[in-house]
């Protein structure tokens, strides 16, 4: 990805990262090095495998105990990292009596931003996550997909040029899921860099321009999704190979699923 002046947008690095919950917890994360690719990545594991931990490691939330993370120069606890690097949790919170704009734009104040540029940097997001018709609307009164876009809005509402989605897709239905990977694929291709975890295999790996397997905290793929794909073994059913592939690289399936 490049710059307005043509050099290289710096991603986010974990540079042998460790992280546990607790000094006498086992690492969650060991010496775990990833660099965010450009344009939109799945990231997959199965429960427990630490891609809630990573993301939070990679937005400045949570601190490495050991490790660096950082965007450049910048390390993840200057506020210029925090500014740049946008995380959205599985659960947003329809605040009361708030109307989309507003909630925006009061999380874009409580990201630094005066009242009147947040206001401005509200509507802008929203028309970004094609919920400009709903501005107006009380939060608690959108359906869960669009609640999550309102999430998405703010997480995008200060101009950062990084996206960490933790399982924005759990519980939506078919439909709400394909218009928020539309969303996403969008937003990737208009310069955000998207990392996405997701239970949900067989939608998104093959639109994926890149995909990362985790899998006990340790990396066991990360490429594009057509390497990621050709983990299926030979003869796997085009519809399911993605499941497949999953399969193969975590070694997580309880009795092997039917070619
Ligand atoms: N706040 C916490 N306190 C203690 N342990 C935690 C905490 N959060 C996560 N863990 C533990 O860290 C490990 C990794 O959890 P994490 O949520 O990062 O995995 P995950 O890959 O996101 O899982 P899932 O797909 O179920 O969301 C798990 O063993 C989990 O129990």
């Amino acid at each position: 990805m490049l710059t307005e002046s043509g050099s290289v947008m710096p991603t986010v690095e974990l540079d042998s990262v460790s992280y546990s919950y607790g000094r006498s917890r086992p690492a969650v994360l060991n010496s775990l090095s990833y660099s965010v690719p450009d344009g939109f990545t799945v990231l997959l594991g199965p429960n427990g495998a630490g891609k809630s931990t990573a993301l939070r490691l990679a937005c400045g939330l949570n601190q490495p105990r050991t490790g660096a993370v950082r965007l450049g120069e910048l390390p993840s606890h200057d506020r210029r990292f925090l500014r740049r690097v946008a995380w959205m949790p599985q659960q947003i919170t329809a605040m009361t009596g708030l109307t989309a704009r507003e909630q925006v734009a009061y999380t874009g104040w409580l990201k630094g931003m005066s009242r009147s540029s947040a206001w401005e940097a509200a509507a802008t997001a929203l028309a970004k996550v094609q919920l400009r018709d709903q501005s107006d609307v009380k939060t608690r009164h959108l359906s869960g997909g669009q609640l999550r876009r309102v999430g998405v809005a703010s997480a995008l509402v200060h101009g950062a040029g990084t996206l960490l989605l933790d399982e924005p897709t759990a519980g939506m239905d078919p439909t709400q899921r394909r218009v928020f990977r539309d969303l996403v694929l969008r937003l990737a291709t208009d310069d955000v860099r998207v990392l996405m975890s997701t239970h949900d295999i067989a939608d998104l790996a093959d639109e994926a321009n890149h995909v990362t397997v985790l899998v006990n905290g340790r990396i066991t793929y990360n490429g594009s999704a057509d390497g990621f794909l050709a983990h299926a073994p030979e003869g796997s059913s085009e519809a399911r190979r993605a499941e497949f592939a999953y399969t193969a690289l975590t070694g997580s399936a309880e009795g092997t699923p039917l070619l």
